[in-house]
């Protein structure tokens, strides 16, 4: 479904991610561990097109994405959640919601995504920027599924909010993944929050993928070391 193969990527003089491949399939939710400055977000804004591919290829369904424009990768099912959430804080709910819709949805937020996610039916007329962490990550969230993704790309999304939400975002996203047969891949340093989500695990380390298991085989404490040292 979504395939990454020898991607090569990196800012000016330095290449910072090296040779990376992965493969998600339909409904699978695929964990990216990484420390802090190991690549996660490089790699995130190669495969939405914010970063040039320097090598390698990015297909959706057997289509060449590597070469086009961010909007249009959207355009062919790649929604992205950034680190720090990147919500518009002078607009309101609704507002925010409705920069990812498409034309076609005349501005009507489908019932589904308020039903995911009821606070921010509650919160529609209220500023972003008066949200809390966690409420600006579910609206991050909601404004990338109104796109009508086939890929969910998370980066960080558990960065800066309370506990009790992030067991929220949790449930709501295998929800999603469900109702929506979502792929998702999702950038973490917080294992126990994949651990409840993620089929399969990755860890990067200096932009190289060194471990990969599903969940079932999973050994957390080898990904905890690399989170760690
Ligand atoms: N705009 C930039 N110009 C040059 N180098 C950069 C730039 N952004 C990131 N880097 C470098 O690329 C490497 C990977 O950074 P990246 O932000 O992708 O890591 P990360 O795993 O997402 O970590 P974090 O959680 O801190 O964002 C780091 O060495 C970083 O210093």
């Amino acid at each position: 479904m979504f395939n990454v193969s020898h991607l090569a990527s990196g800012y000016g003089q330095s290449q910072v991610i090296h040779d990376v491949s992965l493969a998600a399939g339909k409904q699978e939710i695929v964990a990216v561990m990484g420390r802090n400055g190991m690549g996660k977000t490089t790699l995130f804004k190669t495969l939405m097109g914010i970063l040039p591919l320097r090598e390698g290829s990015i297909q959706i369904d057997g289509q060449e994405l590597g070469h086009l424009e961010s909007y249009q990768r959207v355009a062919s099912g790649v929604a992205y959640v950034p680190q720090g959430r990147m919500i518009f804080p002078g607009m309101t709910v609704l507002e925010n919601i409705q920069t990812g819709l498409p034309a076609s949805a005349l501005g009507k937020v489908p019932d589904e995504l308020y039903a995911l996610f009821p606070v921010l039916h509650e919160m529609r007329g209220r500023k972003g920027g008066n949200l809390s962490g966690g409420q600006q990550q579910q609206l991050a969230i909601a404004r990338a599924l109104a796109t009508n993704p086939k890929v969910l790309l998370l980066d960080e999304p558990t960065e800066g909010i309370q506990p009790s939400i992030i067991k929220d975002i949790a449930r709501s996203l295998k929800e999603i993944r469900k109702l929506r047969q979502l792929t998702i891949i999702v950038s973490e340093q917080v294992l126990s929050f994949t651990l409840e989500i993620a089929d399969r695990f990755l860890v990067i380390d200096k932009g190289r993928f060194v471990y990969e298991d599903t969940s079932d085989k999973v050994d957390a404490a080898t990904i905890s070391r690399y989170l760690s040292v």
